[in-house]
């Protein structure tokens, strides 16, 4: 990437923080921005759109992926592999995009590797007890993958220090504001 390319963000925090909903609205406000859509081998949640949320594939087909290089980062999280196809992250920062990756911590400390021009952002929330209470009031997830999601929440709470910028999401207004006041 030169500097004359687009701009690389990267945003980590944990499941349940309200990544989701706060990309989904600056995505609606900044529609030019470019998010890169992650592979998984996680089973689709209902109301998920293969190819638009992520593309559900096989642990076969998730290796092969590994193999042919395709992907710029990738990890285990929760039971599950996540990877980000590396070709449209390459093709859309070259055209000048703002590219957005949401990726857990260890594909973030990958990624600070190999783009350490990347602006690395981490959503954290008010409190434990909160990012508990939103993971319950999505009802989405399992009790094992709640606990799982929580305990690695602990981990990645412990590593917000590594990033470049902190935004805490309480309220989601304020947050998008904070996201604006960095990428844009
Ligand atoms: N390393 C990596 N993490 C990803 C990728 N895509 C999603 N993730 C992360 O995987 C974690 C689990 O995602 P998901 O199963 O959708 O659960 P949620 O965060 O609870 O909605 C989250 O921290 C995501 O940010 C990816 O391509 N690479
Ligand atoms: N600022 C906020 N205040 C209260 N609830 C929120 C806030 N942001 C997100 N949520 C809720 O928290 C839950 C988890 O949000 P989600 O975007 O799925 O998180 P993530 O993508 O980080 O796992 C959802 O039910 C969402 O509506």
């Amino acid at each position: 990437m030169s500097t004359t390319s687009g701009k690389l963000v990267v945003i980590t925090g944990p499941s349940g923080v309200g990544k989701g909903t706060l990309l989904r609205k600056f995505l609606a406000k900044y529609p030019d921005t470019y998010f890169s859509v992650s592979a998984t081998t996680r089973a689709p949640r209902p109301g998920e759109i293969d190819g638009q949320d992520y593309y559900f594939v096989s642990t076969e087909k998730f290796q092969a992926m590994i193999q042919a290089n395709e992907l710029l980062e990738w990890a285990e999280f929760a039971g599950n592999f996540y990877g980000t196809p590396r070709d449209p992250v390459v093709t859309q920062v070259a055209a000048s995009r703002l590219v957005i990756l949401e990726i857990e911590l260890a594909g973030a400390r990958q990624v600070r590797t190999t783009y350490p021009q990347a602006c690395q952002i981490f959503i954290a929330p008010p409190s434990l007890a909160e990012l508990e209470r939103r993971i319950r009031l999505r009802g989405q997830d399992s009790e094992p993958a709640i606990s799982r999601r929580l305990e690695r929440a602990k981990i990645e709470l412990e590593a917000a220090h590594e990033f470049d910028y902190q935004i805490i999401n309480e309220d989601l207004d304020v947050a998008l504001r904070g996201l604006e006041g960095i990428v844009c």
